[in-house]
């Protein structure tokens, strides 16, 4: 029997207290000041320990050279090989930036203990609950895909980055990192679709890191102004590319590599200084991506590396002409000469078809079924008139609140549809009792990062939002995540709702359902039903009365969910895929992971 949904939140929180992430949106850093380190000092570690020198020519950001102790511990990590410049000292390392000498700040605060020697088979387990990840199918497709591994250390991605995955407590990888790791590698284009909070940011940013590590010295052009990084990642908002940016500095630390975020509603002069101190890896927003290629600030000429968050929604109609444009009517290398990724929890198969534009003899990875949900997530679904929406919100706060664990809040994470409905239920919570902040399209940059932190922080444990928070955000201890409105999409729902539940942990998901949300009802009830959760007979028979309503509500109508290479379907030849694969003439699939043996049917055929 279903216990409640408020016994669900408080066991949620419980469960998620347990466990402390190494990820999130303005993770607290130390600030360490830059210093200054005179000629004849720079070769000494700052650490009390004697460490041995290293000098490596791989490329440093703007090619400034950077000298950083190497640790002496042992190596681990497949073959070994040591790329990197970092120091393996305690509290930071030292680099190169802008001609000057400046300590890098360690983005682990001061948790850096020498923990990042241990090796990995005796690191604790941090809570992450890695069997719920075991049984899930995996299913890759295109030309000689490689292998998967199991554990990090058998993947040979430098020492220095060895090191930051340890400090990230990261025991082993989930299964998309299993997979996408050895594919990207391989120096292959990638579309990887895995579910929410599976961990497809160190899938992508692993690779890109080690790369740019092993590429050896790379000369790069001299502008006067224009900077050449070699990476690009581009995201749909700016929270997710300031939360990406601050993941992959983890990731970089003390590798040599540079990270810089540019993205729009802050100061750009600030981000222009900040790129001018070099770039090896720029994530970014399109908007001010574009904008600084106008101003011949950036130059894409040097990219080995392109990675599309979300990049569905990269490559929806919204996004599409700016990221075209970056892309194609840029002096970015080609497809086939740079090497594309694409990662999302959703791909709809008309989107699968425009970004094959983009990718070369690509491999399409399919961690679970693409677009559905994690069993993680509790959903509930509760049919509510409009009118009765907001004491219905209210009765599940109370409720919450009574049966709320002690200790750290449980953070709600409460969906809207507009940006006015946003602001005025944020009034309505915050002058009835339950603190509640709201992010959205018209509030200032300033006034989101506030709100973004003050949800974080617990000082507001309500957080109202629109879609701009939807995708991507990996916010600790969000325990309920509401669909005051439900959105028009059910990729949309998916990536909401992919708030809770996140890396392992559990969580729970409620819906307000009503006659506005009829097109909606097929593609819930079969998402509801595919992740096995209890469909409300109600809402089963809404379904099966539901006209096909087209869209991109593609599990409505047909029925069957196409969770696929849409290069299997055989229908489409175009572009780049006609190039590899033709109508009968496609390689599929390779293999299939995740504990299933050949025998085992795919959920696909
Ligand atoms: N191998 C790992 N072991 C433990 N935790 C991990 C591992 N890889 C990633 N994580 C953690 O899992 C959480 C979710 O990761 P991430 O934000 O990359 O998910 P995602 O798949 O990109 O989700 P979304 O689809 O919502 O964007 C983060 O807190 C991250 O630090």
């Amino acid at each position: 029997m279903r216990t409640s949904w408020a016994d669900t939140v408080a066991s949620a929180e419980a469960e998620n207290l347990a466990a402390s992430d190494c990820a999130g949106v303005g993770s607290t850093a130390r600030s360490t000041k830059s210093t200054y380190v005179p000629p004849h000092l720079r070769n000494r570690q700052q650490s009390s320990e004697p460490a041995a020198l290293s000098y490596s020519a791989t490329p440093l950001a703007n090619d400034k050279f950077s000298y950083g102790g190497s640790s002496s511990g042992p190596r681990s990590g497949g073959s070994g090989q040591d790329y990197g410049r970092g120091g393996g000292g305690r509290g930071g390392g030292w680099n190169s930036r802008g001609g000057g000498w400046e300590r890098e700040v360690n983005p682990f605060g001061n948790d850096d203990d020498g923990s990042a020697e241990q090796a990995f088979s005796e690191q604790e387990n941090t809570g992450i609950n890695f069997d719920a990840y075991e049984d899930i199918l995996v299913e890759a497709s295109g030309d000689n895909v490689p292998p998967p591994v199991e554990t990090f250390a058998e993947i040979d991605l430098g020492k220095e980055l060895n090191a930051n995955i340890r400090r990230c407590k990261y025991v082993k990888p989930t299964p998309v990192q299993r997979h996408a790791i050895p594919i990207s590698l391989a120096r292959r284009d990638l579309m990887a679709c895995a579910q929410t909070g599976s961990g497809k940011t160190a899938a992508f940013c692993f690779p890109i890191i080690s790369g740019i590590m092993r590429g050896g010295y790379q000369q790069r052009p001299r502008g006067v102004q224009t900077v050449f990084p070699l990476s690009l990642i581009l995201s749909p908002t700016r929270e997710l590319s300031m939360q990406i940016h601050e993941e992959a500095k983890k990731f970089a630390y003390q590798t040599g590599v540079k990270v810089v975020v540019v993205y729009g509603g802050a100061p750009i002069s600030q981000q222009l200084r900040e790129l001018e101190r070099g770039v090896d890896i720029l994530v970014a927003t399109p908007g001010r991506l574009v904008d600084l290629l106008e101003r011949a600030r950036v130059s894409l000429q040097m990219i080995r590396y392109l990675a599309l968050d979300e990049a569905d929604r990269m490559l929806d109609m919204g996004f599409e002409p700016q990221i075209r444009k970056i892309v194609e009517q840029t002096d970015m290398p080609p497809r086939g000469i740079r090497q594309t990724m694409l990662f999302s929890a959703t791909f709809p198969k008309e989107i699968q078809r425009l970004a094959a534009d983009f990718l070369s003899n690509y491999i399409f990875l399919a961690v679970g079924r693409v677009g559905s949900s994690t069993e993680l997530i509790v959903q509930r679904v509760e049919l509510v008139n409009e009118s009765d929406k907001r004491s219905h919100l209210m009765d599940l706060l109370h409720a919450q609140r009574a049966n709320g664990v002690h200790g750290k809040q449980a953070l709600t994470l409460v969906f809207v549809e507009t940006k006015k409905g946003a602001d005025s239920l944020e009034h309505f919570l915050s002058t009835n009792g339950f603190p509640a902040t709201s992010i959205h399209g018209d509030r200032s940059q300033q006034e989101r990062e506030l709100a973004l932190r003050s949800f974080k922080s617990g000082n507001t444990p309500i957080l109202v939002a629109t879609d701009v928070a939807a995708r991507g955000l990996d916010i600790p201890h969000v325990a309920h995540v509401i669909n005051f409105d439900l959105p028009n999409d059910i990729d949309d729902y998916v990536h909401r709702i992919g708030r809770t539940g996140r890396a392992g942990k559990k969580g729970l998901a409620t819906a307000f359902f009503n006659e506005g949300n009829m097109s909606l009802a097929r593609p819930l009830a079969d998402l509801m039903q595919e992740s096995n959760q209890e469909v409300p007979n109600w809402l089963i028979r809404y379904a099966s009365r539901a006209a096909y309503v087209g869209g991109r509500n593609r599990r409505s109508g047909g029925g069957r969910f196409s969770g696929r290479d849409f290069r299997r379907e055989g229908t489409f030849n175009r572009g780049g895929v006609a190039d590899y694969y033709g109508v009968n003439n496609y390689s599929v699939p390779s293999y299939m992971g995740g504990g299933y043996g050949s025998s085992v049917t795919s959920a696909w055929d």
